[in-house]
Protein backbone atom coordinates (compact mmCIF):
# COMPACT_ATOMS: atom_id res chain seq x y z
CA UNK A 1 0.00 0.00 0.00
CA UNK A 2 1.16 3.11 -0.95
CA UNK A 3 0.24 6.01 1.68
CA UNK A 4 -0.13 9.78 0.67
CA UNK A 5 -0.32 12.50 3.23
CA UNK A 6 0.42 16.31 2.51
CA UNK A 7 -0.91 18.70 4.80
CA UNK A 8 0.85 21.57 2.19
CA UNK A 9 4.16 22.16 -0.07
CA UNK A 10 5.60 24.85 -1.09
CA UNK A 11 7.74 25.95 -3.93
CA UNK A 12 9.32 29.55 -2.55
CA UNK A 13 6.70 31.25 -0.28
CA UNK A 14 3.85 29.46 -2.94
CA UNK A 15 2.12 26.43 -1.09
CA UNK A 16 1.07 24.62 -4.73
CA UNK A 17 -0.31 21.12 -2.75
CA UNK A 18 -2.35 21.36 0.11
CA UNK A 19 -4.62 18.67 2.11
CA UNK A 20 -3.51 16.05 -0.34
CA UNK A 21 -4.15 12.72 1.38
CA UNK A 22 -4.89 8.86 -0.54
CA UNK A 23 -3.44 5.16 -0.21
CA UNK A 24 -2.96 3.47 -3.32
CA UNK A 25 -3.45 -0.07 -2.83
CA UNK A 26 -0.61 -2.60 -4.60
CA UNK A 27 -1.05 -3.51 -8.31
CA UNK A 28 -3.66 -0.38 -8.44
CA UNK A 29 -3.72 1.88 -11.33
CA UNK A 30 -4.74 5.62 -10.44
CA UNK A 31 -5.04 8.36 -12.20
CA UNK A 32 -4.12 12.10 -11.34
CA UNK A 33 -6.06 14.05 -13.71
CA UNK A 34 -6.01 18.53 -13.56
CA UNK A 35 -5.55 21.04 -15.55
CA UNK A 36 -1.91 22.31 -16.43
CA UNK A 37 -0.57 23.82 -13.01
CA UNK A 38 -2.96 22.02 -10.73
CA UNK A 39 0.31 20.25 -9.10
CA UNK A 40 0.34 16.58 -10.59
CA UNK A 41 4.04 16.53 -11.40
CA UNK A 42 4.80 18.22 -7.96
CA UNK A 43 3.03 15.37 -6.26
CA UNK A 44 4.53 12.61 -8.30
CA UNK A 45 8.15 14.37 -7.29
CA UNK A 46 7.14 14.43 -3.63
CA UNK A 47 6.29 10.35 -4.09
CA UNK A 48 9.11 9.96 -5.65
CA UNK A 49 11.35 11.20 -3.28
CA UNK A 50 12.62 14.40 -5.53
CA UNK A 51 11.07 17.33 -3.49
CA UNK A 52 11.23 17.54 0.39
CA UNK A 53 8.10 17.56 1.51
CA UNK A 54 8.12 19.37 5.46
CA UNK A 55 4.33 18.37 6.10
CA UNK A 56 3.39 15.45 5.81
CA UNK A 57 4.50 11.66 4.53
CA UNK A 58 5.01 8.95 2.12
CA UNK A 59 5.06 5.62 2.75
CA UNK A 60 5.14 2.28 0.97
CA UNK A 61 4.15 -0.91 2.39
CA UNK A 62 4.36 1.14 5.97
CA UNK A 63 7.69 2.08 5.63
CA UNK A 64 8.65 5.63 5.06
CA UNK A 65 9.96 7.01 1.70
CA UNK A 66 12.34 9.71 3.02
CA UNK A 67 13.12 12.19 -0.01
CA UNK A 68 15.82 13.91 -0.95
CA UNK A 69 17.15 15.47 2.62
CA UNK A 70 17.57 11.67 4.13
CA UNK A 71 18.85 10.01 0.55
CA UNK A 72 22.60 10.30 -0.88
CA UNK A 73 20.46 9.77 -4.47
CA UNK A 74 17.01 10.80 -4.43
CA UNK A 75 14.21 8.49 -5.66
CA UNK A 76 13.41 5.19 -3.95
CA UNK A 77 15.15 1.88 -4.77
CA UNK A 78 11.55 0.05 -5.51
CA UNK A 79 10.31 3.17 -6.84
CA UNK A 80 10.93 4.37 -10.69
CA UNK A 81 9.18 7.92 -11.97
CA UNK A 82 9.06 8.89 -15.63
CA UNK A 83 9.62 12.46 -15.72
CA UNK A 84 8.49 14.94 -18.39
CA UNK A 85 11.86 15.50 -19.63
CA UNK A 86 13.22 12.16 -20.60
CA UNK A 87 17.02 12.46 -19.07
CA UNK A 88 18.75 9.57 -21.61
CA UNK A 89 22.33 9.58 -22.14
CA UNK A 90 22.20 10.93 -25.68
CA UNK A 91 25.51 9.66 -27.38
CA UNK A 92 25.02 6.17 -26.36
CA UNK A 93 22.48 3.77 -27.83
CA UNK A 94 18.91 2.17 -27.23
CA UNK A 95 20.14 -0.92 -25.91
CA UNK A 96 22.72 0.74 -23.89
CA UNK A 97 20.21 3.60 -22.45
CA UNK A 98 17.97 0.36 -21.27
CA UNK A 99 21.02 -1.98 -20.36
CA UNK A 100 22.43 0.52 -18.03
CA UNK A 101 19.07 0.26 -15.56
CA UNK A 102 19.52 -3.29 -15.11
CA UNK A 103 21.05 -4.91 -11.83
CA UNK A 104 25.18 -5.71 -12.63
CA UNK A 105 24.15 -8.69 -10.92
CA UNK A 106 22.08 -9.96 -13.38
CA UNK A 107 24.56 -9.72 -16.67
CA UNK A 108 23.62 -12.87 -18.18
CA UNK A 109 19.99 -12.36 -19.04
CA UNK A 110 20.35 -8.50 -20.09
CA UNK A 111 20.31 -9.21 -23.75
CA UNK A 112 16.92 -11.27 -23.39
CA UNK A 113 15.72 -8.41 -20.98
CA UNK A 114 16.31 -5.61 -23.59
CA UNK A 115 14.95 -7.60 -26.32
CA UNK A 116 11.97 -7.97 -24.30
CA UNK A 117 12.07 -4.06 -22.90
CA UNK A 118 12.25 -3.04 -26.89
CA UNK A 119 9.81 -5.51 -27.59
CA UNK A 120 7.27 -3.61 -25.79
CA UNK A 121 8.02 -0.50 -26.89
CA UNK A 122 8.14 -1.20 -30.39
CA UNK A 123 12.00 -0.45 -31.07
CA UNK A 124 13.45 -3.59 -31.26
CA UNK A 125 14.96 -2.26 -35.12
CA UNK A 126 16.69 0.71 -33.17
CA UNK A 127 18.49 -0.83 -30.48
CA UNK A 128 21.99 0.09 -32.11
CA UNK A 129 20.64 3.45 -32.64
CA UNK A 130 21.88 6.49 -30.84
CA UNK A 131 19.43 8.05 -28.78
CA UNK A 132 20.83 11.57 -30.06
CA UNK A 133 19.32 10.28 -33.69
CA UNK A 134 15.85 9.61 -31.84
CA UNK A 135 12.66 11.24 -32.52
CA UNK A 136 11.06 12.94 -29.20
CA UNK A 137 8.12 10.33 -29.08
CA UNK A 138 10.86 7.44 -29.83
CA UNK A 139 13.12 8.69 -27.26
CA UNK A 140 9.63 8.71 -24.67
CA UNK A 141 9.48 5.25 -25.70
CA UNK A 142 13.12 4.52 -24.81
CA UNK A 143 12.83 6.57 -21.12
CA UNK A 144 9.49 4.17 -21.00
CA UNK A 145 12.11 0.81 -21.25
CA UNK A 146 15.04 2.64 -18.94
CA UNK A 147 11.66 2.93 -16.19
CA UNK A 148 10.51 -0.67 -16.75
CA UNK A 149 14.40 -2.23 -16.22
CA UNK A 150 14.55 -3.38 -13.10
CA UNK A 151 11.12 -3.75 -12.72
CA UNK A 152 10.09 -1.45 -10.07
CA UNK A 153 7.30 -1.89 -7.82
CA UNK A 154 5.25 1.46 -7.86
CA UNK A 155 6.07 3.45 -11.19
CA UNK A 156 5.33 7.19 -11.98
CA UNK A 157 4.04 7.99 -15.10
CA UNK A 158 4.03 12.06 -15.76
CA UNK A 159 2.55 12.12 -19.31
CA UNK A 160 3.89 8.64 -20.69
CA UNK A 161 2.67 9.49 -24.28
CA UNK A 162 2.53 13.11 -24.22
CA UNK A 163 5.22 13.17 -27.07
CA UNK A 164 4.21 9.99 -29.00
CA UNK A 165 1.86 10.34 -31.99
CA UNK A 166 -1.46 8.75 -32.23
CA UNK A 167 -0.53 5.95 -34.61
CA UNK A 168 1.72 4.19 -32.38
CA UNK A 169 0.17 5.54 -28.64
CA UNK A 170 -3.20 2.92 -28.83
CA UNK A 171 -1.17 -0.11 -29.31
CA UNK A 172 1.57 1.33 -26.59
CA UNK A 173 -0.61 2.26 -24.07
CA UNK A 174 -2.53 -1.27 -24.33
CA UNK A 175 0.38 -3.07 -24.61
CA UNK A 176 2.14 -1.47 -21.37
CA UNK A 177 -0.75 -0.94 -19.38
CA UNK A 178 -1.25 -4.62 -20.19
CA UNK A 179 2.54 -5.32 -18.99
CA UNK A 180 2.32 -3.34 -15.82
CA UNK A 181 -1.07 -5.24 -15.03
CA UNK A 182 0.48 -9.02 -15.25
CA UNK A 183 3.42 -7.48 -13.41
CA UNK A 184 1.22 -6.57 -10.76
CA UNK A 185 3.25 -3.22 -10.49
CA UNK A 186 1.22 -0.01 -8.81
CA UNK A 187 0.67 2.76 -11.17
CA UNK A 188 0.02 6.36 -10.97
CA UNK A 189 -0.38 7.71 -14.44
CA UNK A 190 -0.73 11.74 -14.41
CA UNK A 191 -2.45 13.05 -17.74
CA UNK A 192 -4.52 15.14 -19.67
CA UNK A 193 -5.87 12.33 -21.79
CA UNK A 194 -8.73 10.64 -21.01
CA UNK A 195 -7.84 8.03 -23.34
CA UNK A 196 -4.73 7.14 -20.99
CA UNK A 197 -7.68 7.10 -18.25
CA UNK A 198 -10.91 5.50 -19.09
CA UNK A 199 -9.49 2.22 -20.50
CA UNK A 200 -7.10 1.80 -17.80
CA UNK A 201 -7.09 2.75 -14.25
CA UNK A 202 -9.41 2.22 -11.61
CA UNK A 203 -9.58 5.09 -9.80
CA UNK A 204 -8.75 8.83 -10.44
CA UNK A 205 -7.64 11.72 -7.99
CA UNK A 206 -8.36 14.81 -9.53
CA UNK A 207 -6.37 17.95 -8.90
CA UNK A 208 -7.24 21.56 -8.39
CA UNK A 209 -5.32 24.68 -7.94
CA UNK A 210 -2.99 22.22 -5.59
CA UNK A 211 -5.88 20.47 -3.64
CA UNK A 212 -8.10 17.01 -3.53
CA UNK A 213 -11.11 17.66 -5.86
CA UNK A 214 -12.33 14.17 -6.29
CA UNK A 215 -10.62 10.35 -5.30
CA UNK A 216 -12.90 8.11 -7.21
CA UNK A 217 -13.83 5.30 -9.09
CA UNK A 218 -12.83 6.81 -12.80
CA UNK A 219 -16.00 5.32 -14.47
CA UNK A 220 -18.28 6.41 -11.41
CA UNK A 221 -16.27 9.62 -11.88
CA UNK A 222 -16.69 9.66 -15.95
CA UNK A 223 -20.28 8.94 -15.57
CA UNK A 224 -21.74 10.96 -12.86
CA UNK A 225 -19.25 13.99 -12.92
CA UNK A 226 -19.66 16.12 -9.49
CA UNK A 227 -19.10 19.43 -10.79
CA UNK A 228 -17.99 20.63 -14.22
CA UNK A 229 -14.55 21.41 -13.51
CA UNK A 230 -13.95 17.79 -12.89
CA UNK A 231 -16.11 16.45 -16.31
CA UNK A 232 -14.28 19.22 -18.67
CA UNK A 233 -11.53 16.99 -17.70
CA UNK A 234 -12.72 14.14 -19.64
CA UNK A 235 -13.90 16.38 -22.64
CA UNK A 236 -16.52 18.48 -24.13
CA UNK A 237 -19.40 19.34 -21.38
CA UNK A 238 -22.81 21.64 -21.42
CA UNK A 239 -24.43 22.83 -17.79
CA UNK A 240 -27.60 23.15 -18.75
CA UNK A 241 -31.19 24.41 -16.69
CA UNK A 242 -33.32 22.16 -15.92
CA UNK A 243 -36.09 23.85 -16.78
CA UNK A 244 -35.15 24.35 -20.72
CA UNK A 245 -34.72 20.71 -20.81
CA UNK A 246 -38.27 19.67 -19.13
CA UNK A 247 -40.96 22.33 -19.12
CA UNK A 248 -42.54 20.91 -16.49
CA UNK A 249 -39.54 21.14 -14.17
CA UNK A 250 -40.13 23.43 -10.76
CA UNK A 251 -36.22 23.04 -9.71
CA UNK A 252 -34.35 25.84 -10.75
CA UNK A 253 -31.10 24.16 -10.95
CA UNK A 254 -29.02 22.95 -14.06
CA UNK A 255 -27.37 19.67 -14.69
CA UNK A 256 -24.32 18.52 -16.43
CA UNK A 257 -24.90 17.25 -19.73
CA UNK A 258 -22.12 15.36 -22.51
CA UNK A 259 -22.72 16.00 -25.92
CA UNK A 260 -23.41 12.04 -26.47
CA UNK A 261 -26.40 11.86 -23.78
CA UNK A 262 -28.56 14.56 -26.12
CA UNK A 263 -30.99 13.03 -28.20
CA UNK A 264 -31.53 15.04 -31.50
CA UNK A 265 -35.47 15.22 -32.87
CA UNK A 266 -36.45 17.43 -35.69
CA UNK A 267 -39.99 17.92 -33.64
CA UNK A 268 -39.65 18.64 -30.03
CA UNK A 269 -37.14 19.56 -27.24
CA UNK A 270 -34.96 22.33 -26.24
CA UNK A 271 -34.74 24.24 -29.52
CA UNK A 272 -31.22 25.25 -30.95
CA UNK A 273 -30.07 26.79 -34.10
CA UNK A 274 -26.85 25.17 -35.49
CA UNK A 275 -23.67 26.72 -35.66
CA UNK A 276 -21.26 24.58 -37.03
CA UNK A 277 -20.04 20.78 -37.18
CA UNK A 278 -17.36 19.39 -36.65
CA UNK A 279 -16.27 16.23 -38.05
CA UNK A 280 -14.67 14.17 -35.39
CA UNK A 281 -14.22 10.75 -37.13
CA UNK A 282 -16.31 8.42 -35.66
CA UNK A 283 -19.41 11.43 -35.32
CA UNK A 284 -20.01 14.73 -35.66
CA UNK A 285 -19.53 17.54 -32.71
CA UNK A 286 -22.23 20.33 -33.45
CA UNK A 287 -22.65 23.69 -31.55
CA UNK A 288 -26.04 24.84 -31.28
CA UNK A 289 -27.45 28.74 -29.64
CA UNK A 290 -30.47 28.44 -27.62
CA UNK A 291 -33.66 30.77 -28.10
CA UNK A 292 -31.70 32.56 -24.69
CA UNK A 293 -28.31 32.67 -26.64
CA UNK A 294 -26.21 30.20 -24.91
CA UNK A 295 -23.62 27.45 -26.85
CA UNK A 296 -24.79 23.95 -25.84
CA UNK A 297 -22.44 20.96 -27.49
CA UNK A 298 -23.80 17.51 -29.39
CA UNK A 299 -23.09 14.58 -30.79
CA UNK A 300 -25.14 13.12 -34.07
CA UNK A 301 -23.58 10.76 -36.59
CA UNK A 302 -24.73 12.46 -39.74
CA UNK A 303 -23.41 16.52 -40.20
CA UNK A 304 -25.74 19.20 -39.91
CA UNK A 305 -26.64 22.27 -41.47
CA UNK A 306 -25.93 25.66 -39.87
CA UNK A 307 -28.53 27.67 -39.52
CA UNK A 308 -30.68 24.32 -39.24
CA UNK A 309 -32.67 24.24 -36.19
CA UNK A 310 -32.83 20.86 -33.88
CA UNK A 311 -34.59 20.07 -30.92
CA UNK A 312 -32.40 18.66 -28.16
CA UNK A 313 -33.39 15.76 -24.97
CA UNK A 314 -32.08 14.55 -21.97
CA UNK A 315 -33.18 11.33 -20.75
CA UNK A 316 -34.89 11.74 -17.00
CA UNK A 317 -32.42 9.06 -15.54
CA UNK A 318 -29.13 10.73 -16.67
CA UNK A 319 -31.05 13.88 -14.99
CA UNK A 320 -31.94 12.64 -11.91
CA UNK A 321 -28.51 10.51 -11.87
CA UNK A 322 -26.96 13.76 -12.07
CA UNK A 323 -29.25 15.62 -9.29
CA UNK A 324 -28.23 12.65 -6.94
CA UNK A 325 -24.35 13.41 -7.54
CA UNK A 326 -24.62 16.77 -6.35
CA UNK A 327 -26.88 16.03 -3.73
CA UNK A 328 -24.30 13.57 -2.76
CA UNK A 329 -21.25 15.84 -3.35
CA UNK A 330 -22.78 18.74 -1.50
CA UNK A 331 -23.57 16.52 1.79
N1 LIG B 1 10.42 24.40 -9.62
C1 LIG B 1 9.38 25.21 -9.43
N2 LIG B 1 9.50 26.37 -8.78
C2 LIG B 1 8.44 27.19 -8.55
N3 LIG B 1 7.19 26.91 -8.94
C3 LIG B 1 6.98 25.74 -9.60
C4 LIG B 1 8.08 24.84 -9.89
N4 LIG B 1 7.57 23.77 -10.56
C5 LIG B 1 6.24 24.00 -10.69
N5 LIG B 1 5.89 25.17 -10.13
C6 LIG B 1 4.52 25.72 -10.03
O1 LIG B 1 3.75 24.85 -9.24
C7 LIG B 1 2.43 24.69 -9.76
C8 LIG B 1 2.16 23.23 -10.03
O2 LIG B 1 3.02 22.80 -11.11
P1 LIG B 1 3.04 21.32 -11.64
O3 LIG B 1 4.12 21.21 -12.66
O4 LIG B 1 3.08 20.38 -10.49
O5 LIG B 1 1.59 21.21 -12.33
P2 LIG B 1 1.02 20.11 -13.34
O6 LIG B 1 -0.39 19.85 -12.92
O7 LIG B 1 1.92 18.94 -13.40
O8 LIG B 1 1.04 20.91 -14.72
P3 LIG B 1 1.22 20.32 -16.22
O9 LIG B 1 -0.02 19.50 -16.46
O10 LIG B 1 1.26 21.56 -17.05
O11 LIG B 1 2.48 19.52 -16.25
C9 LIG B 1 2.38 25.58 -11.00
O12 LIG B 1 1.78 26.79 -10.66
C10 LIG B 1 3.83 25.77 -11.39
O13 LIG B 1 4.00 27.01 -12.01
Amino acid sequence: MLKVDIESFCYQDRTVLEDISFQVAQGEHLALMGESGSGKSTLLKIIYGLLHVENGSVSWQNAAALGPNFNLVPGESYMKYLSQDFDLMPFTTVEENVGQYLSVFERDSHPQRIKELLKLIELEDFAKVKVKNLSGGQQQRVALARVLALEPEVLLLDEPFGHIDNFKRSSLRRNLYAYLKKQGITVLTASHDPNDVLPYTNRTLILENGKMAALDDTKLLFNNPPNYYIASLFGEVNKVPIRLLKSYAEIDRSVLVYPHEFKVSKTTGLKVVVNNSFFKGTHYLNEGVTEEGSVLFFSTSNELTNGEAIFLNVSLETINARLQVEQRTNT
